[in-house]
Order: C-alpha cells, then sequence, then structure tokens
C-alpha cells in the first residue's frame, strides 16, 4: 500500500483519504496571529529539565528525521507552561521546504519560516504509554520552535553532521550526549493552543507549545536537511526536499500568549 508522504498522489491535500481527522476540528499546524492572541497571566514560565544522555538514536523515518529518546523513565521532562503534570520527551524532529523562504508549519502573522523544530513530549504521569497518550485529548506536548535562514547554527550542526549516516529511509545512526534545550532561542514567551499531530494519523491530542522567537540557521545547513532521501536503499532515490503540512482551519479555537 502506498503510504502517505509529501508528494502530491499522497500529500496533505489527499491525507483526509486516509485519515478522516484530516478534517477535525483541531487541527495542526495554524496561522498564529499575534494580535488576536489573548495573553493569559496564569500561564507559567516553560520549565524544561533534559538529560542529554537521554537521546539514542536519530532515524530516517522517509517522512523526517527523528532523534529518539529513552522515555522509559522521567529522565527528560517538560513542565509547567500550559501543563498540568510533567510531560516526557520522546523524540524531535524537523520540519523544512525546497528553498529556504518557506517551510515551517506554523506561520506568525502570515510570515513562513524556512523550517520549525518540533519536539514532542507525551503525559507519563497520567497515562501508561505513548501510544496511549497520544490518542488523549491532553496526552502530548510538542514545542515548536520556528527556524529562519540566517547565522550557523552551533548545536544544529551536531545534528546535520550526522544527515549523510542515515541518507536512505529506514537508516539509522547512533545519536547521544545532546542537550535538545540548546537548539532554543533566548526567549522562552510561547503561544499555545490545542491541536492535533501535523503528521498522519493526525490525533488531536496536542496541547501546541509554539515559542515566539524564532532561532537561525545557515542556508548550508537548511540544504543539508533535504539532502536525505525519502527512499529506502533499494529503491529510486527521491530527496525529501519538503515535508511540511501547510495551516488548517482554526475552527472554534483561542491562542493565548504567555507575554504581554
Ligand atoms: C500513535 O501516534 C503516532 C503514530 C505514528 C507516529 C507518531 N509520531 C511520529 C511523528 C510525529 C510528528 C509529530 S508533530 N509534527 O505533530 O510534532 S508528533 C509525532 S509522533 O507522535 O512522535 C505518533
Ligand atoms: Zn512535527
Amino acid at each position: 500500500r502506498q503510504s502517505w508522504g509529501y508528494q502530491d498522489h499522497n500529500g496533505p491535500a489527499v491525507w483526509h483519504e486516509r485519515f478522516p481527522l484530516a478534517n477535525g476540528y483541531r487541527q495542526s499546524p495554524i496561522a498564529i496571529k499575534s494580535r488576536e492572541a489573548k495573553y493569559d497571566p496564569l500561564l507559567r514560565p516553560l520549565s524544561f529539565s533534559y538529560d542529554p544522555t537521554s537521546p539514542k538514536v536519530i532515524l530516517n523515518c522517509g517522512y523526517a528525521f527523528n532523534v529518539e529518546f529513552d522515555d522509559t523513565e522521567d529522565r527528560s521532562v517538560l513542565r509547567a507552561g500550559p501543563l498540568k503534570g510533567s510531560y516526557r520527551l520522546r523524540q524531535f524532529h524537523f520540519h523544512w521546504g525546497p528553498t529556504d523562504e518557506y517551510g515551517s508549519e506554523h506561520t506568525v502573522d502570515g510570515q513562513e519560516y524556512a523550517a520549525e523544530l518540533h519536539l514532542v513530549h507525551w503525559n507519563a504521569e497520567k497515562y501508561p504509554s505513548f501510544v496511549d497518550a497520544a490518542q488523549q485529548p491532553d496526552g502530548l506536548a510538542v514545542v515548536g520552535v520556528l527556524v529562519k535562514v540566517g547565522e550557523h547554527n552551533s548545536p544544529l550542526q551536531k545534528v546535520t553532521d550526522v544527515l549523510d549516516a542515515i541518507k536512505t529511509k529506514g537508516s539509522q545512526a547512533t545519536f547521544t550526549n545532546f542537550d535538545p534545550s540548546s537548539l532554543f532561542p533566548g526567549s522562552l514567551d510561547y503561544w499555545t493552543y490545542l491541536g492535533s499531530l501535523t503528521v498522519p494519523p493526525l490525533l488531536e491530542s496536542v496541547i501546541w507549545i509554539v515559542l515566539r522567537q524564532p532561532v537561525t540557521a545557515s542556508s548550508e545547513q537548511l540544504a543539508k536537511f533535504r539532502s536525505i532521501l525519502c527512499s529506502a536503499k533499494s529503491e529510486p532515490a527521491c530527496h525529501l526536499l519538503s515535508n511540511y503540512r501547510p495551516p488548517q482551519p482554526l475552527r472554534n479555537r483561542r491562542v493565548r500568549a504567555s507575554f504581554h
């Protein structure tokens, strides 16, 4: 069976054919309109504690590359912000486009960014497994960091340097001794809203936390993302030039801001 992807025949415009949640009421990403976000004084600052030895592998899953963490205990967790309890870091990955002009999933006041980092956490306090949490309205918390083209990003180089080792879909390499908070911007101001996975099965189980301040990456680093293949070793090569889902209808949702 042809699985989903980001090309015309299997991309976001046709995901609804096999994943009906695509037309759901709390889909992600969204176009954030900063003037319509309401400051909420009850929102607390984000509190994260990431163990740099908890990342284990980096793998090419054909639609992105994921740095996967040991989430069998509370080693890397996110707390506070809009969250109740602590959420365990499971993986991080990026979305990007065919040029430096666009490729982020969330947009801000109509501005598209070159890429977007997602750190996926799950509510291990409340749910027995990730897959269970992924089925619950408060099961997942994803921190989104917007990436604009500009200065070289030296923590990111640790990730881009290993992409040649995971060129083809299904390949993986050891990846550890890395603190993902090194990829955060200086300010942890954020917008938050209730949404979904932005990839099939598009489950509506994500509390989204999108940081207001983008980080930069150089054009060469962004080009490195586009060098990985969505094809397996045995298949004709196809470069993963784009893997972002465009913004989805806000419907009956409010975006809250942690800042004035
Ligand atoms: C059963 O839930 C499933 C099933 C299959 C895959 C995944 N995942 C892989 C990708 C992925 C992408 C996410 S994004 N772009 O919304 O941040 S979240 C996420 S995942 O949950 O780690 C989860
Ligand atoms: Zn993502």
